[in-house]
């Protein structure tokens, strides 16, 4: 199998050794190990049920691996959910995940609460702390939108909205803490081809802000076209890893697809 990372010098931006994950008797990831460099989008496919999102939850801390470890920028990573902004990782969910009873802007400045200097009791006293801070995170947020394009949306509730709109602002929450791992979890479901092709541009974009990208996808196309590398599950195996054309060209990533029992 091709390593993942061929610069061995760089350190990567997240590194999965021998996770593996057991829910009963069924094991959804079974000791995968490959890596993420820094700046690169990092394709993960594989059919139904052959453990991408596990692999999202482990690195959420949403779900505990039975064995193995992760590391983020060379360091142990042991991630809980509720510092996940403040170790710079953002996941975007396979539905939208926004609230409807909040604005865009309100569900988007969301992505950046855990950046917060401000505390509850400066908030709820309105101490002039706390403006300050809700002032820089409305302005983080606006910008995040703006570099989206849908910061005229900002007042409207997402319930209102085109799909293709309300998956932008779910992004937009995402990018706007300025994360350093954007996970993103099948973003072109639901999406009409239009979209599907500005979503791809946008995510060319994001490595240039110095954050890399793990795609989940069913698309296939737009995974060619947006990833460097690709990694493939089947049964929670990591059964190739590679550039576009080597995965496409792998045998076994064909009998994945096509349904073939791995030996
Ligand atoms: N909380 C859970 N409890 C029990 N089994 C689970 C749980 N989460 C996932 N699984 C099982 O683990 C396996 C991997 O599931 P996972 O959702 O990670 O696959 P996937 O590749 O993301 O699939 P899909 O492409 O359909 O979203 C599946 O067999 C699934 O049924």
């Amino acid at each position: 199998m091709e390593e993942l990372h061929t610069d061995q010098s760089v350190l990567p931006r997240l590194r999965f050794t021998d996770i593996s994950v057991r829910f009963g008797g069924l094991t959804a990831l079974d000791a995968v190990s490959f890596a993420v460099p820094p700046g690169a989008v990092v394709g993960i496919i594989g059919p139904n049920g052959a453990g991408k999102t596990t692999l999202f939850n482990v690195v959420c801390g949403f779900t505990a691996p039975a064995a193995g470890a992760l590391e983020l920028d060379g360091k142990p990573f042991r991630p809980l959910p509720r510092l996940l902004t403040r170790h710079g990782v953002a996941r975007t969910l396979q539905g939208l995940g926004l609230f409807p009873g909040l604005t865009v802007l309100d569900n988007v400045m969301l992505g950046l609460e855990g950046t917060a200097t401000h505390t509850m009791a400066e908030d709820a006293l309105l101490l002039p702390r706390s403006r300050r801070g809700e002032v820089r995170l409305r302005e983080g947020a606006l910008q995040a939108m703006d570099e989206l394009g849908i910061v005229t949306y900002a007042a409207a509730l997402p319930d209102t909205l085109p799909y293709g709109i309300r998956k932008k602002a779910a992004l937009a929450r995402a990018l706007a803490g300025s994360p350093r791992l954007l996970l993103l979890d099948e973003p072109a479901g639901g999406l009409a081809q239009d979209d599907i092709d500005e979503l791809a541009e946008i995510i060319r974009r994001v490595p240039a802000t110095g954050c890399s990208v793990v795609l989940v996808e069913h698309h296939v196309d737009l995974v060619m076209s947006v990833c460097e590398r690709i990694a493939v599950l089947d049964f929670g195996k990591l059964i190739a890893e590679g550039t576009p054309a080597a995965v496409s060209a792998n045998q076994a990533v064909t009998d994945a697809y096509l349904g073939v029992e791995p030996v």
